[in-house]
């Protein structure tokens, strides 16, 4: 009988009493809290495919194997439990308002997650937004044009993906276009893409360093709250105006309001979590496939051959619906999520004891997926740091574990508590990518980008694309 290691036996950084590894990731020139997915990449080397770490008051076990971590996927529960954003809890509280779908836990949860993945997680639901997000995308592909300089380049071309997702997400929650891919954008898209942008930025402190905020305001915590009051009052004002023009109030808007009888307070708590997730993430997602299809010439013309084979079979023109089923550019969000996995980790508490590679690892404990780490992991993954798409296609010469291929699928979370904004997150990435590939030859000649965390995994640097418009 194969023997089971006590917890206290998981390899790992010792670290000091109380802080654990703290103290590295403060001291200058030590380790990166925006480099920690390099950080976990480095330690599952060092100690294997389970490692612990204790970095001030966070105890993280971390399992580098997919495989393995499809035994935390199967033992998850009815309510599974993430990592809450404390930070974005801590405020909700303070204001009396609902935890949202991001934060709450247990039953609370259970109940607005099911009403709604009736709405997000049908593909015929949100394919029935194909052709709103298709006119949102053609905006978008015009906005790039006028906004290259001389060079071909689009300055701040993360804030106009910025704007695109905004407007994009908007056609989904309140069948209306909030404004913001005009030449200036409307007061309220301007207001909220600030206020989402600051939000982030301030949260990713208040995640990693010790949680003073929590007994004193700190200044980063002052100006947290202040983005997100300014965040709340926007969805409120877009909540209401939805439902007062009941006429026109959108269909999703219709359905929690009258179908599922939620609280106007409570609609807006949701809606607040939908609009501050689905801009960073993906924009981001977005910002990085542009980036690799830039370098990677062939891919692009790969994708114009898809979207001309489509057209020769549809009397010459294509549908957003089939831009947004092209396999080559669904691998091409699906590589670009691998090579930089925007949340690079994701994770779970347990509610049993669970044994993973050998060690028991108690309920309770904070098990984390090293989703950078198993990406770039040559074992795993044939030539990690190349961008091969094909390697998710059914006709590949990139030869892929089925096992590793069917487990490793964890960019998007996992089981009953996946991301609720999947389905339309690569709808709308999916058809705006086909557009830019159709009226753009992209190109990048600047030194290579590097990931960091900003909340997200997000370049280092503006990113500086080269567009050219196609004849
Ligand atoms: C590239 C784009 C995106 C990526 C990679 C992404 C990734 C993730 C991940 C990893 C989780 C955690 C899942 C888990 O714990 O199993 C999550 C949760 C969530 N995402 Fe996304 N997301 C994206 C876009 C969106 C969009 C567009 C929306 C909204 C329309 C959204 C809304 C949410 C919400 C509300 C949750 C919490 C769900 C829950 O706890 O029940 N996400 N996302």
């Amino acid at each position: 009988m194969v023997k089971i290691l006590p917890f206290s036996k998981v390899p790992g950084p010792r670290g000091l009493p109380v802080i654990g590894t703290l103290f590295e990731y403060l001291k200058k020139d030590g380790l990166k809290f925006n480099k920690m997915f390099e950080v976990y990449r480095q330690r599952a080397l060092e100690y294997g495919n389970i490692f612990k770490e204790r970095v001030g008051p966070m105890h993280h076990v971390v399992i580098s194997c997919p495989v393995e971590y499809s035994k935390v996927i199967n033992a998850e529960g009815k309510y599974p439990v993430r990592i809450q954003m404390l930070p974005i809890a801590h405020y909700r509280k303070l204001r009396g308002l609902d935890l949202g779908l991001v934060n709450a836990q247990g039953e609370e949860w259970y109940k607005t997650r099911t009403i709604v993945s009736k709405k997000m997680l049908k593909l015929s639901e949100v394919l029935r937004f194909s052709e709103e997000m298709g006119q949102v995308a053609d905006d978008f592909v015009t906005r790039l044009d006028t906004a290259t300089n001389s060079l071909g380049e689009v300055p701040g071309l993360e804030y106009e993906l910025f704007k695109w997702t905004l407007e994009s997400i908007g056609t989904f929650l309140f069948e209306e276009r909030i404004g913001c891919l005009g030449d200036k954008p409307t007061p309220i898209a301007h207001s909220f893409l600030e206020n989402v942008e600051g939000f982030f930025r301030t949260l990713q402190p208040l995640l990693f360093d010790v949680p003073v905020y929590r007994v004193w305001p700190t200044d980063t915590w002052r100006q947290f709250e202040h983005y997100a009051d300014n965040i709340m009052s926007i969805g409120t004002f877009l909540v209401h105006k939805s439902l007062e023009e009941s006429a026109s109030s959108s269909a999703f808007i219709n359905y929690l309001a009258n179908d599922c009888h939620m609280a106007t307070q409570e609609i807006t708590g949701l809606v607040v979590d939908l609009l501050s997730a689905a801009v960073e993430t993906t924009s981001a997602a977005t910002l990085w496939s542009l980036y690799n299809l830039a370098q990677n010439p062939h891919v692009q013309e790969n994708i114009l051959q898809e979207i001309n084979d489509v057209k020769v079979k549809n009397g010459g023109t294509i549908t957003a619906e089939q831009m947004s089923k092209l396999p080559l550019v669904r691998a091409v969000v699906k590589e670009t999520l691998r090579l930089y996995p925007i949340t690079f980790a994701t994770s779970r508490y347990l509610p049993e004891d669970i044994v993973l590679s050998g060690y028991n690892i108690p309920a309770g404990n904070h098990i984390q997926a090293n989703l950078y780490g198993m990406y770039h992991d040559s074992s795993l993954f044939p030539k990690p740091e190349s961008f091969l798409p094909e390697r998710w296609m059914k006709t590949s010469d990139v030869q892929m574990d089925p096992i590793v291929k069917s487990t490793s699928q964890l960019v998007w979370g996992h089981g009953a508590r996946m991301c609720i904004g999947r389905r339309i997150a690569e709808q709308e990435m999916h058809i705006v990518l086909s557009k830019i590939v159709e009226k753009f030859q992209l190109s990048y000649q600047h030194d290579d980008l590097e990931p960091v965390l900003s909340t997200m995994m997000v370049p280092d640097r503006p990113v500086k694309i080269k567009f050219t418009a196609r004849h």
